[in-house]
C-alpha cells in the first residue's frame, strides 16, 4: 500500500550535482520522491536522473513540454525512456498535444516492456495571482480555467494535472476520484510564500483532494530540511 511518504515529492531546484547529493544525503529514507526540473536537468543532465535511481528514488521529471503535437509526443517518448514515475506538458497546448503524447508514452512504455510513467498536465500556475491572470485576458476565473484544462486533460487520456490546491476540491469533484492531482504551492502554516500566490497547507492541499504534494524551499531552504520534511510529513499523516 502506498505510504504518506510516496505523496511528498521533494523539489530539487538546485543548479549542482552537490547540493542535490548533500540534501539526498541529509533526507535519507524521511522521503522517497524527488522533482528534476528544468534548473537541475539542464544543468547537470543525465547524472540527476542516475544518482535518483542508484537511490532508489522515484522522479517527476517536470519539463513542462509545450510544443505541436508531433514533437511534444516524441519528446514524451524520449522521457520515457529515461525510466522516470512522471513527466508532463503544458495543458494549453492543447488536446490534440495532449492525446498524442499520451498515445505515445503508453506505446514506448509498451515496446520497452518498462511501466509507463504518469502523463500529467500543467494547468495554470501556482504563481499566478489575479492580477497576473487579468493581464492575460482570459475569459474566465482562474478556478473555472483550472477545471476546463483538467477536464481536457482526462479526455485526452492522461493521468493528472499540475494546480493548486485552492483548485483541488473542484478537479476532484469534476474528474473524480482517480485522476491525479498534484499540487505544488503548499506552505506549511507561516512559511515564507516566496513567488507563489495561489498556496495552502500540507493538511489543507490533502484535505482539498490533493494526491502528490510538490515542496521545495520549505524544505529545502530549511535550516534542517529533515526536520522541515519531517514534520510536513507529521501534518500530512494526521490530515
Ligand atoms: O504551477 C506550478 C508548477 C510547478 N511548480 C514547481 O513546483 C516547485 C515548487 O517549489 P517551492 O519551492 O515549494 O515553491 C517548483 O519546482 C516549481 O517549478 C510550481 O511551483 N507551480
Amino acid at each position: 500500500m502506498e505510504q504518506i511518504r510516496d505523496r511528498l515529492i521533494v523539489a530539487l531546484d538546485f543548479a549542482t550535482m552537490a547540493e542535490v547529493r548533500q540534501l539526498v544525503e541529509t533526507l535519507g529514507n524521511a522521503v522517497s520522491y524527488y522533482k528534476v526540473g528544468m534548473q537541475l536537468f539542464y544543468g547537470v543532465g543525465m547524472e540527476c536522473l542516475t544518482y535518483l535511481r542508484e537511490q532508489g528514488k522515484d522522479v517527476f521529471l517536470d519539463l513542462k513540454m509545450h510544443d505541436i503535437p508531433n514533437t511534444v509526443a516524441q519528446g514524451a517518448a524520449s522521457l520515457t525512456r529515461l525510466g522516470v514515475a512522471m513527466i508532463n506538458v503544458q495543458a494549453s497546448g492543447g488536446p490534440a498535444m495532449m492525446r498524442a503524447a499520451a498515445e505515445k508514452v503508453a506505446e514506448t512504455a509498451a515496446d520497452l516492456k518498462i511501466p509507463r510513467p504518469k502523463l500529467i498536465a500543467v494547468t495554470v500556475l501556482t504563481s499566478m495571482n489575479e492580477t497576473e491572470w487579468a493581464s492575460l485576458r482570459s475569459a474566465s476565473s482562474i478556478p473555472e480555467q483550472v477545471v476546463h484544462l483538467a477536464k481536457l486533460a482526462q479526455e485526452a487520456g492522461l493521468d493528472g494535472v499540475v494546480a493548486s490546491p485552492q483548485e483541488a476540491e473542484r478537479i476532484r469533484e469534476a474528474c473524480g476520484p482517480d485522476f491525479a492531482i498534484v499540487t505544488p504551492g503548499v506552505r506549511p502554516q507561516g512559511a515564507a510564500l516566496n513567488d507563489q500566490s495561489r498556496v495552502a497547507t500540507p493538511a489543507a492541499a490533502l484535505q482539498a483532494g490533493a494526491h502528490y504534494l510538490v515542496i521545495g524551499r520549505p524544505i529545502t531552504a530549511a535550516a534542517d530540511p529533515r526536520m522541515a520534511a519531517l514534520a510536513i510529513l507529521e501534518e500530512m499523516k494526521k490530515a
